[in-house]
């Protein structure tokens, strides 16, 4: 499991730590983690041309430092101080280290740029010379690293309403942050490198499940089941205008773990679902879970979809679905799977809104409907009414593709079938659907139908312990 905490939860961390131990230790830890990653990103160190973008506070003495210790190995590392408050120890060991203070000049011959303008300590957005100097980096094509977080973003929602870093390389530091796993700050860091300094965490309010984390969740069948036992799912999907849906949303639905799908629809959809799916039953009959909506356009019948979010079963609710929702009653076992356009239309908000504030708009519609709510999108953001979220980050954005959603709706339809809560069935979902697309895109594109042709497979590499790039 990848781990999310707030910066409050950091920052009472680091202060329990650092009561134990030397002065500077966290920081050195740090720092060495933080050169190491830096040498490894540039390739080669001596020669190698760095320069330091240094803030006021703490980000900008790792950077310092981890200069310090890229100088003593033969680079040429040149601090450009954004405050006269730089990190005077970290500023005297680099220079002693033969590294040396200059301009945003350097910039455009550098091989690296290390971004210490802030870290855990920063307000969103870039203040007018740090600013012209990552516009430098941007402008001669030089990479940047960023120190804990790109400079600018807002560390705790994963916001960027104004200028920030775009990172080709993120060290952090004793747990991941928010940011680095909600976009659109997260599509800022590149990929993001974790640095152990020892800190000693409660439990985070947002995660990321990896692979070994779905193999253990994933519902197995055991010696004595049989095709009811492993979970029944009944798919109300599809409609004239889309029988696509229906077909779609069935071939993600049985390559999950039911034993059994049973289809309820106009006869002509039926007729196509079990065309291409002979195994698929149709007509109502008892089910564990439900899927509802993929393509119902206006063939939606709003009174059996509340009946149904009413009864016990729990109920994924998808596209078209959504417009049964409402706000009465008991919504503990439901799922819904908006696209940012859908919840924005749940919420009464513009779709910008929601895609700019994606964390606080999925927890919110979480608490006012009373449901757990995948968010569709680059990074999948889950979150369930008591505030807690999963993040998923494997996607690929070759997923972007008509029907991809079906496939998702079926997929997590199916495990919540097979027996998983819906934050458990979403996380699963979101990430065997992702893991699916890169085995289907290999670097191009992908039809939904082919992803969920590798669902199958996705799984199996996970169940059978190897990591698929997921
Ligand atoms: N916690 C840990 O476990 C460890 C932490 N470590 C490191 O310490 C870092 C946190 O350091 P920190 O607390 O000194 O704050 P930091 O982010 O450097 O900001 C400093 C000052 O910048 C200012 N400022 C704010 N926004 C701004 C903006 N947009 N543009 C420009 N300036 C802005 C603001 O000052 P003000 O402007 O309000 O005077 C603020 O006080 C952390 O990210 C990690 O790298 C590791 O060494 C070891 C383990
Ligand atoms: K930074």
């Amino acid at each position: 499991m990848r781990h999310a905490h707030t910066v409050e939860q950091v920052r009472a961390a680091e202060a329990e730590l650092m009561a134990r131990l030397p002065e500077g230790t966290l920081m050195q830890r740090a720092a060495t983690g933080l050169a190491v990653a830096i040498s490894n990103f540039i390739g080669h160190v001596y020669g190698a041309r760095v320069v330091l973008l240094v803030g006021s506070g703490d980000n900008g003495g790792d950077a310092l430092y981890a200069g310090e210790k890229l100088a003593r190995r033969g680079a040429g590392v040149i601090a450009v101080l954004l405050s006269d408050k730089a990190h005077p120890a970290g500023l005297a060991a680099l220079l002693v280290a033969g590294g040396r203070v200059g301009s945003t000049e350097d910039i455009a011959t550098a091989d690296v740029v290390v971004d210490g303008i802030v870290g855990i300590g920063g307000r969103p957005g870039l203040k007018p010379q740090a600013l012209a100097a990552v516009q430098a980096a941007e402008e001669h094509g030089v990479p940047i690293v960023a120190v804990d977080m790109p400079s600018g973003v807002d560390v705790d929602t994963g916001e960027t309403p104004t200028e920030h870093v775009k990172a080709a390389l993120t060290v952090t530091f004793g747990t991941h942050k928010i940011c680095h796993l909600i976009d659109p700050a997260a599509a800022a860091c590149g990929p993001v490198h974790l640095v152990e300094i020892g800190l000693d965490l409660p439990p985070a309010g947002v995660q990321s499940l990896q692979t070994a984390d779905v193999r253990a969740l994933y519902p197995l069948p055991r010696g004595e089941s049989d095709k009811y036992s492993r979970g029944v799912l009944g798919l109300i999907a599809g409609s004239s205008q889309y029988p696509g849906a229906a077909v779609i949303a069935a071939t993600g639905a049985l390559a999950g773990p039911i034993g059994m799908l049973r289809y309820i629809g106009p006869d002509s959809v039926a007729e196509a679902v079990r065309a291409a799916h002979p195994e698929v039953v149709a007509g109502e009959g008892r089910v564990q879970a439900w899927a509802v909506g993929s393509g119902l356009g206006d063939e939606l019948d709003v009174a059996k979809v509340r009946e149904l979010l009413d009864a016990e079963e729990p109920v994924l609710l998808d596209a078209d679905g959504l417009k049964a929702l409402d706000e009465s009653g008991d919504h503990d076992e439901v799922l819904i799977t908006p696209h940012a356009g859908e919840l924005a239309r749940l919420l009464g908000v513009e779709r910008t809104v929601v895609e700019a504030e994606r964390l606080k708009h999925a927890r919110m519609a979480a608490e006012q409907f009373d449901v757990t709510v995948l968010l569709k999108g680059s990074t999948t953001v889950i979150a369930r009414p008591d505030g807690e979220v999963r993040v998923n980050t494997n996607a690929t954005a070759w997923l972007a593709t008509a029907g991809a959603g079906d496939v998702l709706a079926g997929l997590c339809g199916s495990l919540l079938a097979g027996g998983l809560n819906p934050l458990d069935a979403a996380s699963v979902g979101a990430y065997l659907h992702a893991a699916a697309a890169n085995l289907a895109s290999a670097g191009g594109p992908a039809t939904a139908i082919q992803v969920a042709g590798k669902v199958a497979e996705a799984t199996r590499l996970v169940l059978l312990e190897i990591d698929s790039g997921g």
